[in-house]
């Protein structure tokens, strides 16, 4: 078993790096590699739900994978996310990853058609088979309508390419029987923000979250809190960290814009978000000074 120490940390998910005619921009996927490697992150999970993969054609996402790996291989942990609607299309991303030198491989279960376990399972096991790499199961029941059992997760463990879970379901203790049934040998990821700190408490190994880039220096914090034993003071952050994400996502634009509006104030201009998700609107434009705020003074009160 291949240690698993590189994917521990704060991971976050990749944002889509758009131009102002919204395609896919290189020069902006490597602005935002450079502000997270600045930030001390310990990894990025590329081309998921956070990086609008849902809304992208093959080539944009085999293009995102490239810009991210040209970027950031051998200076932080690379998980490529290669769910996508049909097996071919994932094993044509998954190929494209290992390539690249990806550290890992990860995938939602098949979305749409409403498919038995064992379509899953075999979903999955044909992404593995096609290449060499580590595989780390997707488990996000609220956007796929698949819950992943424990029954089926220790099936797929039978297979020594299979690391571990990212678990973006919300009850923590999701995280708890993953952990029991795969113990110090896989690696659970905490998925919902919101809970990173129980997650965390309740056996998650580490984090991969859509909201991480926006105020990385808090999660950072808390991680280190909760590896410290230090619970008050990792709640605290807690706190603090679901004030901001209420407040993102309570906006006219979708949570991913009001996002990529604060990254564009602390000086990463990404682009927005791609249609049918909504941009921010004017009224947006004001709050988000609030919400910028709300980060700064929080990162101040928890990380100087
Ligand atoms: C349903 C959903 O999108 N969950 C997010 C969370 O990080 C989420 O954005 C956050 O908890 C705010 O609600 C992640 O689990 C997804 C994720 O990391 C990704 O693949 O981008």
């Amino acid at each position: 078993m291949a240690s698993l120490e590189k994917f521990h940390g704060i991971l976050p998910a990749f944002y889509a790096c758009y131009d102002e005619e919204g395609n896919i921009s290189e020069a902006r996927t490597k602005d935002l590699c450079d502000y997270l490697l600045g930030k001390g992150v310990q990894g990025v999970y590329v081309g998921g739900s956070s990086g609008e993969c849902i809304y992208h054609n093959l080539d944009e996402r085999k293009a995102v994978l490239t810009y991210v790996a040209n970027q950031l291989r051998g200076k932080m942990t690379l998980i490529a996310h290669v769910g996508a609607p049909s097996t071919r299309d994932s094993i044509e991303l998954a190929k494209h990853a290992a390539e690249l030198g990806y550290d890992a491989l990860s995938a939602i279960p098949p979305i749409y058609f409403k498919l038995p376990d064992r379509a899953v399972f075999k979903y999955w096991s044909d992404i593995i088979e096609a290449t060499d790499l580590p595989f780390i199961i997707y488990n996000i029941p609220q956007t796929t309508g698949y819950t992943l059992s424990p029954a089926l997760f220790a099936k797929m463990l039978e297979n020594k390419k299979v690391i571990g879970v990212k678990n973006s379901s919300m009850p923590t203790m999701d995280i708890e029987r993953f952990k029991k049934v795969g113990g110090d040998d896989v690696i659970v990821f905490n998925g919902p923000d919101e809970q990173f700190v129980s997650g965390r408490i309740m056996g998650a190994d580490a984090g991969i979250g859509g909201t991480y880039a926006s105020m990385p220096e808090l999660f950072l914090q808390a991680n280190e809190w909760v590896k410290a034993g230090k619970f008050a003071e990792a709640t605290a952050i807690q706190s603090d960290i679901n004030d901001i994400i209420i407040a993102l996502c309570s906006q006219d634009g979708s949570m991913y814009a009001v996002i990529k509006e604060v990254l564009r104030r602390k000086g990463v201009d990404i682009g927005g978000v791609r249609a049918p998700m909504h941009n921010i609107s004017e009224e947006d434009l004001a709050r988000v000074d609030g919400i910028v705020q709300m980060i700064d003074q929080a990162v101040e009160r928890h990380c100087k």
